[in-house]
């Protein structure tokens, strides 16, 4: 099942520079793995915004939560997700090779 996910990321006023380059490195660490294991098929930045737009590749709503949920700036993260369904106009059924 194909999920689209938002992800607005809002870290408090009062965190340190270092703090926040720490949280870039682990996130950066997990958003790998989970692409590298083809669960996120792929991430957008938003131009202009700290967010991004990113495509999961689950088998339903309770592995999409703990994936979210396990993102090192999850509590620092606004999350909209809209789960995807196959166009009727679509000419493949295979973009992402999901
Ligand atoms: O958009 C960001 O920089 C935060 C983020 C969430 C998942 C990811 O890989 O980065």
């Amino acid at each position: 099942m194909l999920f689209l996910a938002r992800m607005d990321v809002v870290f408090p006023e009062s965190m340190d520079a270092a703090t926040k380059a720490d949280f870039q490195v682990r996130e950066k660490e997990y958003s790998g793995n989970l692409q590298q294991q083809g669960i996120m098929k792929g991430i957008w930045r938003v131009v202009g915004e700290y967010a991004n737009y990113s495509i999961f590749d689950v088998d339903g709503h309770d592995e999409l939560h703990e994936i979210l949920s396990g993102f090192p700036m999850f509590a620092y993260m606004n999350v909209k997700v809209t789960p995807l369904a196959k166009h009727p106009n679509a000419t493949t059924d295979d973009f992402f090779g999901a």
